[in-house]
């Protein structure tokens, strides 16, 4: 290692291999980073005080005669000369450097972080384990002081989301230091730390991911990688992998398109894959595929991480998805691959094309169908019902995005699977459900109708008997239906009204249920206090987010239970590795949702 006086400012060159050390003495015309934006980086130098060890290095290089005949601003003017002199011939001198890939960027002398160019990146083994963007050192220090600042100022959620951030920043640290430690900590205060790590706090994380950036945990695909992807799976540490969560930051949770920002999901996500599922924390890898971002406020933002242009969409997008797909499969031929929070339409496309090739599955549309339906099941047992009961459940289902549609597919499935797995039988559930998105009640007479929804798009013949219109409001159709469920995945937060919630206390069930399951806490549909102090005791009530319980008065509990496939996913990942399933099936989700 450098002495410490010269080490930040070195030129750092890849020695692993012997035939590069050759190659690469002091002399040859070093093709690093331009020698120029080298020397632009270069802080001030100056001799080090006094007993440190450039202080003393300096110190000792001068006679001990002239010390003594110096007046002491001389010496000290004597001392700054030499230093600056050493110094600059030391920053000429390339950094022999017997690291590559993450040790380098774990190494506090040699990382430069988003700082390193793209032919460094190539050269040292970083490809990929850093975002797209190239900054300058001093966009770094305007991030981390903006990161600074920020815990003085009320971010989105008000004062509590500081302190909730505050909190993540501590256990982030630590992960970075010992990650053993770090899940060890999780494991042991899961409930207090789960939504921290996850939703709702990794939602605000997202959004400030790139203020609070400190060292790149997972890799990262852009779309400047098309034909590399091959190639730079093998930077990666591990020989194994048993688990990808992979997102294109389109639609994280219901915070919409945080592009390169949204790593941090995929992050929370397989955290709980550790805590809750015991997987080994070795092998599992965070990869954030980078295609752009639509979102204008991070188009325009100087500190953000990743590629400043507009989604790839179509062909060109689909191509970098497979790209992604070969590469990991082609190094980890058994890993199980979670697609998360992709926008709705890459959501399904992406699940038909790879469901039965590859071992993955969609968080999104299938976790959630499948904790959906766990709730669903239990909301019946709730009502003091048999299960058997279940298909004549009537339900309201706002949202027809991935989340929705996927649980009305599921949960229909269900359903049919009781009555008899039979043509009827699947008409006979279809028609428990009443979709509700942006433009309403979605029947058949929609203009444009998404083929995903149009199973469950209300049939003419219905409409008229049940007083109902193509576009009618979740107002009207919660009166008309007087459904047992309402189940909210809209990412519209307060949805459920007042006048909504009334509707429902008609409902025909004798404990009607809410599942607002939108994220993150803003975004639920409403509160658990909204839903027990307008319909009363006897709601049964779950959020995506978590909700503390409601003190109803006389001792009374207004319990508030949490429905995220956060109940659901670890499970279907460790399944799937220990049994060895070549595919992730819908049999396997709908046999995790019942158990
Ligand atoms: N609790 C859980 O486990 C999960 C929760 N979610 C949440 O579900 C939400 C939606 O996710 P996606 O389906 O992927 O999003 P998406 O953006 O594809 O779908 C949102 C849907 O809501 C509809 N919508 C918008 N405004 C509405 C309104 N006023 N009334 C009724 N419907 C309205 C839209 O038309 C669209 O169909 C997000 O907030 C996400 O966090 C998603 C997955 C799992
Ligand atoms: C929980 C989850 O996957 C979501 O909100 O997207
Ligand atoms: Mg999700």
């Amino acid at each position: 290692r450098p002495p410490a006086s010269s080490r930040p400012n070195r030129r750092i060159v890849p020695t692993h291999r012997t035939s590069h050390r050759k190659s690469y003495d002091y002399a040859s015309p070093f093709p690093l980073v331009g020698r120029n934006q080298h020397q632009l980086q270069r802080p001030p130098l100056a001799a080090g005080p006094a007993g440190t060890r450039a202080g003393m290095a300096n110190a000792s290089s001068i006679s001990r005669s002239l010390r003594r005949s110096l007046a002491p601003d001389a010496l000290h003017r004597l001392l700054l000369q030499r230093s600056r002199a050493f110094v600059t011939a030391e920053c000429h001198r390339p950094v022999v450097l017997h690291k590559r890939g993450p040790d380098i960027l774990h190494d506090p002398w040699f990382n430069r972080g988003t700082a390193f160019s793209m032919t460094e990146r190539d050269r040292l083994g970083l490809r990929g384990l850093l975002p797209p963007s190239v900054v300058s050192s001093q966009q770094q220090i305007d991030r981390f002081m903006g990161d600074l600042k920020r815990l003085e100022q009320n971010a989105r959620d008000g004062p509590s989301d500081t302190y909730q951030l505050a909190k993540w920043r501590i256990l982030n640290r630590l992960h970075d230091r010992n990650e053993t430690m770090y899940y060890k900590v999780l494991i042991d205060n899961i409930e207090e730390y789960a939504p921290i790590v996850y939703t709702p706090t990794v939602g605000a994380v997202c959004q400030n991911y790139s203020g609070l950036f400190r060292r790149p945990r997972g890799m990262y695909f852009s779309a400047e990688d098309r034909g590399e992807m091959m190639s730079m799976v093998y930077n990666w540490p591990a020989d194994q992998v048993d688990m990808i969560v992979v997102t294109d930051g389109s639609r994280i949770l219901g915070l919409g398109d945080l592009g390169v920002q949204g790593i941090g999901i995929a992050i929370g996500k397989l955290d709980l894959y550790v805590a809750a599922a015991g997987i080994n924390p070795q092998r599992v890898l965070p990869v954030m595929i980078d295609v752009g971002t639509n979102n204008e406020k991070l188009l325009k933002d100087p500190l953000y991480l990743g590629l400043q242009e507009h989604r790839l969409e179509g062909e060109e997008y689909v191509e970098i998805i497979d790209e992604f797909m070969e590469a990991v499969f082609s190094r980890w031929p058994n890993v199980i691959v979670q697609f998360e929070d992709f926008q709705s339409k890459w959501a399904f496309r992406l699940l038909q094309r790879y469901r039965k090739t590859y071992r993955m599955f969609n968080d999104d549309v299938q976790g959630t169908a499948g904790v959906a339906i766990a709730g669903l099941l239990g909301a019946v047992r709730a009502q003091g019902r048999p299960m058997i009961d279940f298909p004549k459940q009537k339900i309201v289902v706002a949202g027809a995005g991935s989340a929705g549609i996927g649980v009305v597919n599921a949960a229909s499935r269900t359903m049919a699977r009781m009555l008899g797995n039979n043509e009827v039988a699947f008409e006979s559930a279809r028609s428990q459900f009443w979709i509700v998105d942006a433009h309403g009640l979605i029947t058949e007479e929609r203009v444009d109708i998404d083929p995903d929804a149009r199973p469950f798009a209300r049939r003419k013949s219905e409409l008229t008997h049940q007083g109902l219109n193509e576009g009618a409001s979740l107002i009207e159709v919660v009166k008309k239906v007087k459904p047992d469920v309402i189940l909210g995945l809209s990412a519209v937060g307060g949805l459920f009204s007042k006048e909504v919630l009334e509707a429902l206390k008609d409902s025909s069930s004798s404990r009607p249920a809410i599942f607002a399951m939108s994220n993150p806490t803003k975004n639920a549909e409403c509160t658990p206090e909204e839903a027990f102090s307008i319909i009363g005791e006897k709601v049964v009530f779950s959020s995506g987010s978590p909700f503390d319980d409601v003190d109803l008065g006389d001792g009374k509990i207004g319990h508030s239970n949490q429905g995220n496939n956060m109940y659901l996913f670890p499970g279907i990942g460790l399944g799937t590795l220990l049994s060895g399933a070549r595919i992730v099936s819908d049999g396997m989700l709908q046999a995790a949702a019942e158990r």
